[in-house]
């Protein structure tokens, strides 16, 4: 089934309206008196993004996820000193923990900056994307700017989702995963009560293509939630297309080739509460690299705490305002046969502040294989082994916990 196919004609007309609206307005601050053709342009790449949003994917949601231990709800045991005993404590405390693994901070003003509005303008396409290039193949991560994500759309996320945190317990809880399922609110990867913890919560939620929404895993609290979750899903699918399109006329592939592997997106929540006691020796969320394709990250309040991986240490990453952080998972490294990089990452937890942040995972189609892409091997030698997407997700959850490259190791051929 196409995407469009989801979508009733009369939304898609609105939504192309309001894009084009939402694009002229910002447009028409340099280009006033060009309204015609500057309108008339922005209409063609719009439709030319349209084009590009036409991706398959499968009839009905996998059923595959699997599911995760129950433990303690991480924002409970931060604000009640009572239930946050010795013991419990342990099983976030990490002494393996060095501090001079880690960079100073304002070593992230080297990481990669893409401007959006320059890719779209033809003008500067073209150093724009050898900036792209240079981002993909080198780092794995950048920060995107003039993603056209308005800005209206994230504030009232990032509203809602403060309103839900705020929420008491029993209300968050009602959300909660079910046994056997990741979807919903809870956490990842608990396969045994020995493991160390990582301090958070984490709301899980698949959000495209529309069909493949399960609103009862949604919160209701605040009434809102939904439809601003909505609003920015389709914004960010949209954003990681475009995104998508770009890399694949670098790689020098069909742009279709690409459309036809990006199929869904997830979002992944992350609750981070503060931790005066022992906060740096303990983490977030434990250092792995993602499985899917192309993950867009937004950083909801004003808190640091990701880092990445670059020559051995780690990298705080202090997010631009009103920036997404992009970052290349497991799955184009493998469909890139290596040409891009998955980069490792974590989150750590600050000593003061609570930090939520939310990713925006986007993965191949549930019908389609994960392998590298023949236009890309070429007379090459393909690097990894091709397997469905069903068994990529399954050998995915199979491992139980999160480490390292976890899908680019396990795919690898010769390793
Ligand atoms: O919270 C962050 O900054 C990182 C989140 C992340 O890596 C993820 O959800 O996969
Ligand atoms: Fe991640």
């Amino acid at each position: 089934m196409t995407m469009q196919t989801c979508h009733k004609k009369s939304s898609i007309k609105g939504k192309l309206f309001s894009l084009v609206v939402f694009k002229y307005k910002r447009d028409t601050l340099v280009h006033r008196s060009n309204f015609k053709t500057e309108l008339r342009s922005v209409l063609r790449k719009l439709q030319g993004r349209r084009r590009i949003m036409e991706t398959t994917e499968a009839n009905e949601r996998p059923k595959i996820l699997g599911g995760c231990m129950k433990t303690r709800n991480v924002q409970a045991l931060a604000a009640d000193h009572n239930l946050l005993t010795a013991d419990i404590l342990e099983k976030y405390i990490r002494p393996e923990m060095a501090v001079d693994d880690v960079l100073l901070e304002n070593n992230s003003e080297e990481i990669p900056v893409i401007d959006m509005s320059r890719l779209m303008d033809e003008v500067s396409r073209e150093e724009e994307a050898s900036k792209l290039k240079c981002a993909c193949e080198d780092w794995g991560f950048f920060q995107l700017v003039n993603h056209g994500v308005p800005e209206k759309v994230i504030e009232e996320l990032k509203e809602d989702l403060m309103r839900f945190y705020d929420l008491p317990l029993e209300k968050r809880e009602e959300v909660a995963q079910l046994p056997g399922d990741l979807e919903g609110y809870g956490q990842a990867f608990i396969a045994s009560e020995e493991q160390k913890l990582d301090w958070a919560d984490m709301l899980y939620l698949f959000t495209q293509p529309p069909h493949f929404r399960n609103y009862k895993h949604w919160p209701s609290q605040p009434p809102s939630f939904r439809g601003s979750l909505e609003n920015y899903s389709n914004a960010t699918q949209e954003v990681a297309h475009c995104i998508m399109g770009f890399m694949a006329t670098i790689l020098g592939i069909k742009r279709e080739t690409i459309s036809e592997i990006h199929g869904s997106q997830t979002v992944r929540i992350n609750y981070y509460p503060p931790c005066a006691n022992g906060h740096d020796k303990m983490i977030g969320l434990s250092p792995h690299s993602d499985g899917c394709g192309l993950t867009l990250l937004l950083q909801v309040n004003p808190v640091s705490g990701l880092q990445i991986r670059r020559n051995g240490k780690w990298l705080p990453i202090v997010p631009l305002p009103g920036a997404l952080i992009v970052n290349i998972g497991d799955a184009l490294e493998i469909l890139t046969n290596g040409r891009y990089k998955s980069i490792e990452h974590r989150a750590v937890i600050n000593a003061k502040e609570e930090r939520i942040s939310i990713a925006a995972l986007h993965s191949p189609s549930f019908e389609k294989t994960v392998g590298p892409l023949a236009e890309i091997v070429g007379k090459g030698t393909p690097l990894f082994k091709s397997v469905t997407m069903p068994e990529y997700v399954k050998l995915f959850v199979s491992q139980k916990k999160i480490y390292g490259k976890k899908m680019v190791e396990l795919l690898k051929l010769n390793p």
